[in-house]
């Protein structure tokens, strides 16, 4: 059965509908070689189902725009209209970026145009390869743990429809027989518990191509799909090419933007919702495929003509089809748990109709069939978000991980020297045996600069970006504490701070001295109004109360 003209479709954000058709199909294949074959379309049933096509005159260019889904601009080059403080603003709260509709979607134009600074895209994974040479030996392996990847996914074409007629003894051409062509693999993506590490994730995955519609009415078989499996905390952004983003990052500059085409999800909705994303395929009315006579013999036929009118249609319906499910969510996709049934990232293409759909009373021999239509091919960014309750913020050497291996059972390695922990690591606290246990995350140090992608930048607080608290890791030990947590909040800024609880841990506290610098932290520190803890990671002294504020911190258990 065809797929394809089977069809059957209720969408509601623009409303199209397309009405079921069935066409009998015979499983019994194997007579057909002496039967006329009843499983094709009839003469009848074509005539009804081409004149069935004939809506309303739509506005078909519309749905042939596929000059592109972003073009890189230089913000200095916009139009005076477009830099106007108008137009509409809004702060994701997902990610926390600020997006700006610099053109509103109207009845000429159904697509928004959503500005996205290219800063946004310029991303890099935890592993701090620029660590100098001498260091990296002492430092823990970085090439087992990857938190970002770029991947290119390409969904299949569909294969392309048959031209052939029945032939048996005594009937030397018969009525068309051609199938359809499959349609093009997917691509999805899917959330496991069993692997923790985004690091074999391939740079690029490619669905099968549908295959050619065959003779005797048989339909192509469907490429292959492609399942990406990825961590639970995966986090799925779509991006542009990489080799574009790249190159603005070499050219340094902070003023280019990417304009982006975007739709809204319900009609008429300002707010933009989706990155529509369009395939390179075969324009309304394009795309047939010709036996033996050409598009210039077949584009002087009037029984060619007519048909194609009726056909233009179809067309219009399946790319009406693919342009409601060619999006992507713009704040993105969150793998936040084991995913129950794969998640479609990208659609294949169509197949195209055999010359049997094609069988009406002006045309008996039909030579031609339509070409199947082309996948989707674009970038993602994968970013693995760890999921703990807190996470540990301090300076390199504050004692962050000493403090982890205190609380809790995780085992991430200390050392005296800077950036020990390369890579986050999570300790599991079982505070009371009928309670679910919270989670902490160590990450590495943040260093003054850290914004400006000092140290080991920023980057990695991703794994703690959706903790419900915050926990300042402070040494007694240092010169001065109270720097050093002005630092951090500094570095952080208050984005990252606000709506979630702080618990600042002053660690360290065997060191000589440390009382007096305990006395004026503790005044800085309830002046913000946040709680505030000492003890010794290495002695394991006051563990007990730290768990006990870390739990509260956690905001789990109220
Ligand atoms: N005296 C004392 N030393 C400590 C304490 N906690 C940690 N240290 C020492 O401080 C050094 C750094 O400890 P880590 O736990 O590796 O520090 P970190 O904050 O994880 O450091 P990075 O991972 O590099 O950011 C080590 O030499 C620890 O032995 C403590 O409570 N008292
Ligand atoms: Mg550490």
């Amino acid at each position: 059965m065809s797929a394809l003209v089977n069809s059957f479709f209720s969408l509601t954000r623009r409303s199209i509908f397309v009405k079921s058709r069935h066409f009998s199909v015979s499983s019994n294949s194997l007579n057909r070689f002496f039967d006329v074959p009843d499983n094709a379309p009839t003469l009848e049933e074509n005539t009804e189902w081409l004149n069935s096509l004939q809506g309303p005159n739509k506005n078909l260019s519309q749905l042939d725009d596929y000059e592109y889904t972003y073009i890189v601009r230089d913000k200095s080059d916009l139009e005076d209209s477009e830099k106007n403080s108008e137009f509409i603003r809004f702060r994701s709260k997902k990610t926390k970026t600020v997006h700006t509709v610099v053109k509103a979607a109207c009845d000429e134009d159904p697509y928004h145009i959503l500005s996205i600074p290219a800063s946004d895209y310029f991303l890099s994974s935890s592993p701090f390869s620029s660590l100098n040479a001498k260091r990296r030996p002492k430092a823990e392996s970085v090439q087992s743990f990857s938190d970002l990847r770029v991947v290119k996914l390409k969904s299949g074409r569909g294969g392309d429809g048959e031209v052939s007629f029945f032939r048996d003894a005594g009937i030397s051409a018969g009525p068309p027989d051609g199938g359809d062509g499959g349609d093009g693999g997917d691509v999805y993506v899917m959330a496991s518990k069993e692997i923790s590490s985004l690091h074999n994730i391939r740079s690029r995955y490619i669905a099968q191509d549908g295959t050619k519609g065959k003779k005797g009415q048989l339909d192509g078989k469907k490429g292959d799909s492609v399942y990406i499996t990825v961590p639970v905390g995966t986090h799925i952004r779509w991006c542009p090419d990489p080799k574009e983003i790249r190159s603005l990052r070499n050219e340094n500059t902070e003023e280019m933007v990417f304009h982006v085409k975007a739709v809204s999800d319900e009609y008429g909705s300002l707010l933009p919702k989706f990155i529509q994303l369009f395939r390179n395929a075969y324009k309304i009315g394009e795309g047939w495929i010709f036996k033996e006579k050409d598009d210039i013999y077949h584009s002087q036929k009037e029984y060619f003509t007519d048909l194609n009118e009726k056909v233009k249609q179809f067309d219009a319906r399946i790319r009406e089809t693919e342009l409601l499910k060619d999006t992507f969510p713009i704040d993105g996709v969150d793998l936040g748990e084991v995913t129950e049934e794969p998640l479609l990232l990208l659609k294949g293409g169509k197949g195209g109709l055999g010359n049997m759909h094609f069988l009406t009373p002006m045309i008996r021999n039909p030579r031609f069939a339509k070409m199947g239509r082309e996948g989707l091919e674009e970038h993602f960014i994968f970013e693995l978000k760890l999921l703990a309750d807190l996470g540990l913020v301090g300076l390199p050497n504050a004692g962050k991980s000493t403090l982890l291996r205190a609380i809790s059972n995780a085992k991430p390695r200390v050392g005296h020297w800077e950036f020990t922990t390369l890579q986050p690591s999570i300790g599991t606290i079982q505070i009371r045996i009928d309670q679910p246990p919270f989670t902490v995350a160590d990450i590495p140090g943040i260093v003054k600069g850290a914004k400006h992608n000092k140290g080991m930048g920023l980057n990695f607080l991703r794994h703690i970006e959706r903790s419900g608290g915050l926990v300042f890791v402070v040494s007694l030990g240092s010169r001065n504490p109270v720097d050093d947590i002005t630092t951090l909040v500094d570095e952080l800024e208050e984005h990252r701070i606000e709506g979630k609880n702080v618990l600042v841990v002053a660690t360290k506290a065997d060191i000589d001295g440390s009382i007096e610098k305990f006395k004026v932290l503790k005044q800085f520190v309830e002046d913000r109004g946040w709680k505030i803890v000492p003890c010794s990671g290495l002695n394991k002294e006051n563990i007990e109360k730290v768990i006990q504020l870390m739990a509260e911190c956690s905001g789990k258990y109220i």
